[in-house]
């Protein structure tokens, strides 16, 4: 049944829910190609949700290419678990009335929550950004768009070591504050694998007076491969010393989940002791590195509200 159905009450948004304070968890996911990589993401979802993460996040693929995927997965989350779904949506090769039918593809969808991102360049990230003749050129006019279109909690991202193509990480804070006007409610971080990168970061913001909780993103790496790919996406490098510890046990696949674990979890409990507001993990469609995390940090279904 949906959450727009008459009678039933709506779940509280993000927005609210962060605002309540307490410490957030969410998983992120992204729509798969092949009908085994659907399994596999349902049977994530189905093992994530019972630690009652606060919410779930579906991503939104290069020039629009998961726009149905996106729209429907959420639904299906808002429809047929006890989670609560986020839809990301891009400026990507969209036009105005495109983003406005997704935006509405949404609300039909019972799906009140949205990360509202500029996206990368259709070339791949490190690329250069083009804009659609009739789209939008940046993040904040999204958050615009899409908090005009009806009662949605509107998330927004924000840069720990700046965005590829921000000259400075001080651009970097502004954009956020304008993002924060514009009427996001919360941010949510690229990748990083410092603490120290995110606690700078906050202060640059907090220093030009952004109030909104930003929740730290959190990638756990798994396999040696993703040293370079997470570096391209990020637009900054592994730093030497993680990398150099990983490099040692790269032939054995078990060693590089378990200091990927241990790193993460290291990265996460200096988060939280330093006041972050909560934790997002990249799942890449993954349960195991998520729960293993989760549980060797302390955090039982209880730490979810
Ligand atoms: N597809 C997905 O689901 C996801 C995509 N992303 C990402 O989306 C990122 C880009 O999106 P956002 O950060 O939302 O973009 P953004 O619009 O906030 O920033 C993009 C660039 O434009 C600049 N900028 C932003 N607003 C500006 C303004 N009003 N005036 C002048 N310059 C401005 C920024 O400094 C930055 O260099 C990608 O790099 C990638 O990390 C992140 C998470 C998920
Ligand atoms: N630059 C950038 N773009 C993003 O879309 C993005 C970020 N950064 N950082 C935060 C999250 C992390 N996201 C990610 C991270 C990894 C994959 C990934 O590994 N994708 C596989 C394809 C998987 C498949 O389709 O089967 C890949 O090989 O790229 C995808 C989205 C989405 N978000």
């Amino acid at each position: 049944m949906s959450a727009t159905t008459p009678g039933t009450p709506s779940p509280p948004t993000v927005g609210a829910l962060l605002a309540a304070g307490g410490h957030s968890f969410s998983f992120e996911f992204f729509p798969p190609k092949t009908d085994d990589g659907e399994r596999l993401l349902w049977q994530a979802i189905r093992e994530l949700e019972g630690l009652r993460p606060t919410f779930v996040s579906v991503t939104y693929g290069a020039g629009g290419s998961t726009r149905d995927r996106t729209v429907r997965i959420t639904q299906r989350i808002a429809e047929e678990t006890t989670l609560l779904p986020m839809g990301h949506l891009t400026c990507v090769g969209s036009s105005v009335a495109e983003l406005r039918s997704v935006i509405g593809s949404y609300a039909d969808a019972g799906v009140r929550n949205v990360l509202a991102l500029r996206g990368d360049p259709p070339g791949g990230p490190g690329s250069p950004w083009e804009q659609h003749p009739e789209g939008l050129a940046h993040a904040d006019e999204l958050v615009t768009l899409v908090r005009s279109l009806g009662d949605f909690s509107v998330g927004v991202a924000a840069f720990p070591e700046r965005h590829p193509e921000s000259a400075s990480l001080d651009d970097d804070a502004r954009v956020l504050l304008a993002k924060q006007e514009a009427g996001a409610e919360f941010a949510v971080t690229q990748m990083f694998f410092e603490a120290s990168h995110y606690f700078a970061m906050i202060e640059r913001a907090r220093a030009l007076g952004c109030t909104i909780p930003v929740l730290p993103g959190i990638m756990p790496l798994t396999n040696i491969n993703q040293l370079e790919r997470f570096a391209i996406l990020s637009g900054t490098a592994f730093p030497d010393d993680l990398a150099a510890r990983f490099r040692a046990v790269a032939d054995d696949p078990d060693a590089v989940h378990a200091l990927g674990v241990e790193a993460a979890s290291d990265l996460c409990q200096e988060l939280l002791d330093g006041g972050a507001p909560g934790l997002h993990f990249f799942t890449l469609n993954r349960s195991t590195s998520a729960r293993e995390i989760y549980t060797g940090l302390g955090l039982g279904a209880s730490a979810s509200a």
